[in-house]
């Protein structure tokens, strides 16, 4: 049977030492749906997915995708990550095709040896991103939206149900990220159930089917419409958004 909800997080709180990362944070994204996750910074994002992962564990509640622990959907490889490009190694000597291959690393079997299907799989995904003419590159020498593309690919090639997205669009151009966002639609089509961590609400309504707003805990989710409103955003962000976007503004230009 196909569960309903492809991830649920029911009730998690993550602490790192005395900091409080997550405060019993519940979260169900349907099977097949795209979920963006909205919060400032520090506000537990990256610590959900790690949870999710199975790489933080929590100290209270609990996570099941499609109906599995985190560390078995992880071995049945379920689910494909793809990490903030700060958390990733780009000096490591490997190109963008060994990248892909990584993603079949879970189905290759003792031999670790590379099949025809996995060949062809890893060439699809690449093709799909469109990285073919930069596979053989290494991974340092692409530009940040490819790069962002190259780790799409490892997730299509692995060919996960649930995919994982750390911030997909911080510095990437227009062009990027409707090329992602295109993507990321024809696989939620597909079947895929897909969680973004995103701090761009201008993405939001071409992007994804539901939001959810996290500070530590859950201020809000549901329809994008219905949760990013002025109220949410102030509960969650701590300042009227306008007044957030002003101070950014005179920041950059300080
Ligand atoms: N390994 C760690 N050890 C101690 N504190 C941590 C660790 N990782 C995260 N934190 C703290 O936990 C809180 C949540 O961090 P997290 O990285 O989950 O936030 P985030 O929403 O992903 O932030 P950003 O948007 O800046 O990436 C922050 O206060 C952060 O400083």
């Amino acid at each position: 049977m196909i569960a309903s909800h492809a991830i649920e997080v029911d009730d998690v709180t993550v602490r790192y030492g005395r900091i409080l990362a997550l405060d019993h944070a519940t979260v169900r994204v349907p099977t097949g749906r795209i979920c963006a996750l909205v919060g400032m910074n520090g506000s537990g994002k990256s610590t959900l997915f790690k949870t999710i992962v199975g790489t933080v564990s929590p100290t209270t509640g609990s996570v099941s995708l499609a109906g599995r622990s985190p560390a078995a959907a992880r071995k049945a490889g379920l689910v494909g990550y793809v990490p903030q490009s700060e958390d990733i190694d780009w000096s490591f000597p490997m190109s963008v095709r060994e990248v892909v291959m990584t993603g079949r690393y879970g189905r290759l079997g003792f031999t670790r040896r590379p099949k025809k299907a996995d060949h062809a799989a890893v060439d699809e995904a690449l093709a799909r991103v469109e990285l073919t003419e930069y596979a053989d590159r290494q991974i340092g020498q692409l530009s940040g939206g490819q790069r962002k593309r190259a780790f799409v690919a490892r997730g299509i090639a692995q060919e996960a149900s649930i995919l994982l997205l750390d911030e997909p669009f911080a510095g990437v151009d227009k062009r990027t990220e409707a090329t992602i966002t295109t993507l990321l639609r024809g696989l939620a089509d597909s079947g895929v159930t897909i969680l973004i961590s995103t701090h761009d609400l201008a993405v939001l309504p071409e992007l994804a089917d539901e939001a959810i707003l996290l500070m530590r805990r859950v201020v809000a989710q549901g329809d994008p419409t219905e949760v990013i409103t002025t109220e949410n955003l102030v509960r969650a962000f701590g300042l009227d958004p306008l007044e957030a976007s002003r101070e950014r503004r005179e920041e950059a230009s300080s």
